[in-house]
């Protein structure tokens, strides 16, 4: 659980059932002001349902969801400061996309018109075409625009990538980045295009099966593993010395990556005559959730290496 102060919004215990199902169990955790947070997890795991508490959508079966201070459930005073750009958003039938901006500059006290026309611009959207006759893609952009351009002190981004080309998603990281640089909030992002936004995120919380999996900042997850390769015989001698968590092998040659302690593991990957490479942060998160309790048995902390008896290959 994040433990900085005065998080801007704090889920405590959470439970979501929908009838026999349980969506999120036991969910604790909170959201650091002013920081990017990549909230990922495999399809079904419950990032949509988190995002839906956050946004007041939602009540919780148990628990608490406190968003600035107070539960944002018919909170109109929570919920003017909270943007939530889902993936397919439908538009009312007439509106054009200049009346979707319209609407949302009346609805976000923070509302940018210059960022809202600056935007529209870069992704070269017809800002009279009527939502309804935009391709999947340019329905995206709009749901985009809205959620940089409304600066909300609370902004969730619920994989809003559908059916954007790669340049496209590289503008809206890009004038994600830049903006929050200058005007700093709190941002949600979930998607499953994890090492596309890795360098975006300052914390990671990664949800398994309805469970938290993973809770920490971005850099210390990257310092947590360490991705070798070599020869197979001396990446197999190094790996069963820590936790493996994936490993590939073409010919003679083998990648591995594994769970280390600290700079004293670096530098035995050196005297092992192995290569050290920068750790794919979606690599790491699909084999953490490949080992996750639920698909491999007793719980134990991510974060903590395990005995080298638990050497296991992810492929
Ligand atoms: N209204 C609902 N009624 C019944 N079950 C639901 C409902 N909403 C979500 N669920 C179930 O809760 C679980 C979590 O769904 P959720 O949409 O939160 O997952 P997700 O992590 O966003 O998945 P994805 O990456 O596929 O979008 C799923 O098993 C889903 O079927």
């Amino acid at each position: 659980m994040t433990t900085g102060t005065n998080p801007t919004a704090t889920v405590r215990d959470v439970t979501m059932r929908f009838r026999e199902h349980t969506a999120l169990d036991s969910v604790t955790t909170s959201f650091e002001k002013d920081a990017i947070t990549g909230l990922l997890g495999r399809n079904g795991a419950g990032k949509t349902t988190l995002m839906q508490l956050l946004t007041g959508h939602r009540v919780p079966s148990a628990g608490r969801v406190e968003v600035f201070g107070a539960s944002p459930y018919e909170n109109d005073r929570i919920l003017r400061d909270i943007c939530f750009v889902k993936e397919g958003q439908r538009y009312p039938e007439q509106f054009r996309v200049q009346d979707a901006l319209a609407a949302a500059a009346m609805v976000f006290p923070h509302w940018d018109d210059d960022l809202a026309a600056d935007l529209l611009t870069d992704f070269d959207l017809p800002a009279k075409r009527p939502v309804r006759k935009l391709s999947r893609g340019m329905n995206s952009m709009v749901g985009i625009i809205i959620g940089l351009a409304s600066r909300a002190p609370l902004t969730l981004f619920d994989e809003p990538y559908l059916g954007l080309d790669a340049v496209a998603r590289q503008q809206f990281y890009d004038r994600l980045l830049a903006d929050y640089a200058e005007h700093p909030r709190t941002i949600v992002l979930s998607t499953h295009l994890i090492e596309e936004i890795a360098s975006l995120l300052e914390r990671v919380l990664l949800i398994d099966r309805g469970r938290v999996l993973l809770d920490t900042d971005a850099e210390s997850l990257r310092d947590s593993a360490l991705t070798v390769s070599g020869p197979v015989d001396k990446v197999q001698a190094f790996a069963r010395q820590h936790e493996l968590l994936h490993t590939e092998s073409l010919g003679g040659h083998s990648r591995a990556v594994v769970r280390v302690g600290g700079a004293a593991d670096r530098r035995a990957a050196a005297t092992h005559g192995l290569t050290v490479e920068p750790t794919n942060l979606q690599q790491l998160v699909v084999a953490m959730s490949l080992q996750s309790p639920a698909t491999r048995g007793p719980v134990r902390s991510p974060l903590r290496a395990a005995p080298s008896e638990d050497l296991e290959e992810v492929s």
